[in-house]
């Protein structure tokens, strides 16, 4: 699913208006009555009280128009609007007025020493600002935000949390909404799966307003949201004629006395992501313990007892994925750097190949294209400097990638991929997942996708989406605190089957007969 800017959606907006000949207001309509069905399907016409707040804008044009179906529907209502500028949006005052003509007068809102009595019980739609906002507000709407954010009720915002921007960090985190359910129009934004904006979204939801078909298809975007109907169309099914061979050959590389299991996991995830072949190369000590405890996997050892010394190898891999428990020994970045310098098979590189990488910049350039790196914050903050937000992480991630023509994987609650100046967001994958070793099966998976003949970016994008749907499968026999690495493994296959379930059924919400009159 693409994740439109707020340019885009704009445009859109524009566009949609001009070919279907509607006016803005018509628009509003469609998307309020979108509001209106999600919300009466889910509460029957229940007597909660509903506190409608609601800014000058579209996005208060937005609710304002909710208010009204609400009440032609006799809900019990409290309206609001937030009276935080002179400059009322055209669409908000044709609301307003249809408001008014069936004598329901909002609370005008111009300071904090007016703020309303909200009770647990109660519910909050959040219309203050969407995705119009452009700067920090003032003190009393923050005061208003923090009041709605303390009063336990549940909070349903509309298209975006009041005081999230966007395409851009907040700066001030008091000034959004931490919203309970977020109705999104057309599609969700990018802010709500990065770490210190998605906090405010605790579930999300996007609603079709019709817009524009062709503007949409044709519009690239910098983000794309990865689901399984994303990953389906990059799927590789399986041949009958197929041997081993024809999946290809995993080398993994690393392992340091304590720290073999980082191979074994790596190794075996290989295996089961439909590799043909997984040799691990790693210090003699780990030779037994890889033997015994993978019968199916082959086995190099470096000349010395406890580190990597030496990189050397007859055989043909496919692929090599590189770093997993490995250490950063003076002689094992010496080993690593002269690997670098004479291979030339596709690479995956973790953990500390990467934090190698990092202390010898000169080393980058002796990466091949395509090579797929998968840090975890810290490697990544290591290996490109301080960040001063997501959005300029997200940047420097961009201008990496591009410099060294690599695809890099930034791992987190949403795991984003970035290669050639677009991210994509994956969706899968639970807080069970942090936990020793599950990098470790990720670079598995992904290296084990990439000799099959994935290209390094569908190689990354599907093993992101398989891992993290492994763990939501383990995570609902182990729970979130008991599940372990090794599940993630023990689920892939089950990860795989996943895609080829019938998908589920379309909302009914879409077809509530009552609210298209
Ligand atoms: N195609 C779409 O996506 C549609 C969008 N609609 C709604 O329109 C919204 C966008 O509306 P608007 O562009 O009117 O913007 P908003 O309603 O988000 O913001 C209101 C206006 O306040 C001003 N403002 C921004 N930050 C401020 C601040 N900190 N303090 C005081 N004033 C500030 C700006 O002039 C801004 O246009 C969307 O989020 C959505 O809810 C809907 O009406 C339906 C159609
Ligand atoms: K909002």
């Amino acid at each position: 699913m693409k994740l439109f800017s707020a340019k885009q959606i704009y445009k859109a907006d524009q566009i949609t208006t001009k070919k279907q000949g509607i006016a803005g207001e018509e628009l509003m309509e469609r998307a309020s009555l979108q509001l209106f069905n999600w919300m009466h399907l889910r509460m029957q016409g229940a007597p909660v009280k509903i506190h409608l707040f609601c800014g000058i804008g579209n996005n208060g044009g937005d609710g304002i128009a909710l208010a009204r179906h609400l009440l032609e529907h006799g809900y019990n209502i409290a309206v609001y609007v937030v009276n935080y500028s002179e400059k009322r949006s055209e669409d908000f005052l044709i609301n307003l007025a249809r408001l008014k003509e069936r004598k329901c007068w909002p609370n005008f809102m111009n300071s904090d020493d007016e703020l309303p009595v909200i009770g647990k019980d109660d519910i909050i739609v959040d219309g203050i600002f969407g995705i119009g906002i452009n700067r920090t507000p003032d003190a009393w709407v923050i005061k208003l935000i923090q009041h709605l954010n303390n009063s336990q009720a549940f909070i349903l915002s509309i298209d975006i949390p009041s005081g999230l921007f966007s395409d851009q960090s907040p700066k001030d985190f008091d000034a959004i909404i931490k919203s309970n359910y977020v109705l999104s129009f057309q599609a969700p934004k990018l802010t709500f799966f990065l770490p210190e904006s998605g906090p405010y979204v605790e579930q999300w939801e996007a609603l079709d307003i019709g817009l524009d078909v062709d503007y949409l298809s044709s519009t690239e975007t910098a983000y794309e949201l990865i689901g399984k109907n994303e990953v389906l169309t990059v799927y590789r099914p399986r041949e009958k004629y197929a041997h081993k061979g024809t999946y290809g050959h995993v080398l993994i590389l690393g392992g340091s006395y304590g720290k073999i299991g980082a191979v074994c996991l790596s190794s075996k995830a290989a295996l089961h992501a439909g590799c043909g072949l997984v040799t691990a190369y790693l210090p003699a000590v780990g030779y037994s313990i890889l033997q015994t405890s993978l019968p199916e996997i082959m086995v190099l050892t470096d000349k010395d007892e406890k580190i990597i010394t030496d990189i050397t190898f007859e055989i043909d891999p496919t692929i090599i994925g590189v770093g997993m428990g490995m250490g950063t020994d003076d002689k094992t970045i010496m080993a690593f750097g002269s690997f670098l310098k004479s291979n030339e098979k596709p690479l995956v590189l973790d953990a500390d190949a990467i934090n190698i990488l990092s202390k010898h910049k000169d080393l980058l350039k002796h990466l091949p294209k395509d090579t797929i790196l998968t840090p975890h914050p810290k490697e990544l903050e290591r290996l490109i400097g301080k960040w001063k937000n997501d959005f300029d992480k997200l940047n420097k991630v961009k201008k990496f990638s591009d410099q060294h023509q690599c695809v890099v994987v930034i791992k987190g609650a949403n795991t984003i991929v970035v290669q050639n100046g677009k991210g994509y967001v994956n969706t899968t994958g639970n807080p069970g997942m942090a936990t020793a070793g599950s990098g470790d099966v990720l670079t598995g998976i992904i290296s084990g996708l990439r000799a099959q003949g994935y290209s390094a970016l569908n190689a990354a994008v599907f093993g992101v989406y398989l891992h993290g749907k492994a763990g939501d499968i383990a995570v609902e026999k182990t729970g979130y605190q008991s599940m372990v690495a090794t599940d993630l493994i023990s689920n892939l296959g089950n990860a795989y089957l996943d895609l080829f379930q019938i998908p589920e059924q379309p909302q009914p919400s879409e077809a509530e007969p009552e609210a298209q009159q």
